[in-house]
C-alpha cells in the first residue's frame, strides 16, 4: 500500500540514506531497525510525506506522492498517522486529546464532517474515542487532565489519538524508547489491534527484541541503506546479508 522505491535523503550535503525501498502493505507490520543516527527518523519523515526525497518515489495506493500537486500530496498525508518517540498532549483531558485525532480528520471534508457528526454524541465525545482509549487501556482515565499521566500514560494517549484518526497508515518512531515493560506492553498489544484493523504499520526501533515481537517483516537499515528486508523469523534466525548477521548477533555496524 505505501510503497518508497529508492529513496535517497539528505540534509545539506550530508547524505543520510540512499537507494532505499520499503513497503508496508494492508495489515501489516514491518519494523525497521538501526543503531542510533542511522536515518530511522529522517526514513518514517520521508514516508510521513514531511521531506521530499532528493531521488526516489513514494506511492500510496499507487499514487506517487511527489509527482501530484501539493492539494492531492495533502489528501495523501492525511491518510498516514505518526506517533513520536516523546508524547505531545494538550492541556486538556485525555478524551479531548484523543477526540482531537477525530476533529483532524472531520475538517477534511464535508462528506466526513456529515459522517463524524452521526457518530459523535451530545457532548461531543466519539464513541470512537472510548474505542481507541480501551485499545491502549486508558478508557478510565477518559475524564482526567492529561497532564497528570505520567510518561507511559501519555504515550498510550498519544497512540489512542493516532488510532482514532482512523490512518490507513500508522509510522511509529520508537514508541517505546522511554517507556517501562508494562506501557511497552500496552503499545505493543495496539500495534497488533492496528495491525487487525487493517492499518499498515511501519515501527522504527533500536530495541530488536520489539521488533521480533510485533512484526511481519523487519528491514535492517545499516550504512547508508536498507541492507535486508525479510520476514522477522528470516532476519534474526537466517540473515542471508553479512552485515545483518554482524548487527543481529549484536557486534557493532555502522
Ligand atoms: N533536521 C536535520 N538537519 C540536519 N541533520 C539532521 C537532521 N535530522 C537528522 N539529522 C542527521 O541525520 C542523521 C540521521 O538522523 P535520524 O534522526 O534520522 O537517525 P535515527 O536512526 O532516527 O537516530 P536515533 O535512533 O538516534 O533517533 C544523523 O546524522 C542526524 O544528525
Amino acid at each position: 500500500m505505501l510503497r518508497a522505491t529508492d529513496l535517497t535523503q539528505s540534509y545539506g550535503s550530508e547524505q543520510v540514506f540512499r537507494e532505499l525501498s520499503l513497503e508496508v502493505d494492508t495489515g501489516e507490520v514491518v519494523a525497521v531497525i538501526g543503531p542510533s543516527g542511522v536515518g530511522k527518523s529522517t526514513l518514517l519523515r520521508t514516508l510521513a510525506l514531511a521531506l521530499a526525497p532528493d531521488d526516489g518515489t513514494v506511492t500510496l495506493d499507487g499514487t506517487a506522492a511527489w509527482a501530484v500537486d501539493e492539494s492531492e500530496r495533502l489528501s495523501l498525508r492525511r491518510r498516514i498517522g505518526m506517533v513520536f518517540q516523546e508524547a505531545n498532549l494538550f492541556d486538556a483531558s485525555v478524551a479531548r486529546n484523543v477526540e482531537y485525532g477525530l476533529r483532524v480528520r472531520r475538517s477534511w471534508s464535508d462528506r466526513l464532517r456529515t459522517e463524524l457528526h452521526s457518530i459523535l454524541s451530545s457532548n461531543g465525545t466519539a464513541d470512537a474515542v472510548y474505542e481507541s482509549l480501551e485499545v491502549v487501556e486508558l478508557a478510565d482515565k477518559a475524564d482526567q487532565q492529561a497532564g497528570s499521566l505520567s510518561g507511559g500514560e501519555a504515550q498510550r494517549v498519544s497512540f489512542a489519538r493516532a488510532l482514532a484518526y482512523d490512518p490507513d497508515v500508522l509510522l511509529l518512531d520508537e514508541p517505546t524508547s522511554d517507556l517501562d515493560p508494562r506501557n511497552t506492553a500496552v503499545i505493543e498489544d495496539a500495534i497488533d489491534a492496528a495491525r487487525d484493523r487493517g492499518i499498515g504499520v511501519v515501527v522504527a526501533t533500536h530495541d530488536m527484541h520489539q521488533a521480533e515481537r510485533v512484526a511481519d517483516r523487519v528491514a535492517v537499515l545499516l550504512g547508508d541503506t536498507v541492507t535486508e528486508t525479510a520476514p522477522t523469523e528470516v532476519i534474526f534466525e537466517d540473515p542471508s546479508d553479512a552485515r545483518t548477521r554482524k548487527f543481529i548477533s549484536g557486534e557493532l555496524v555502522y
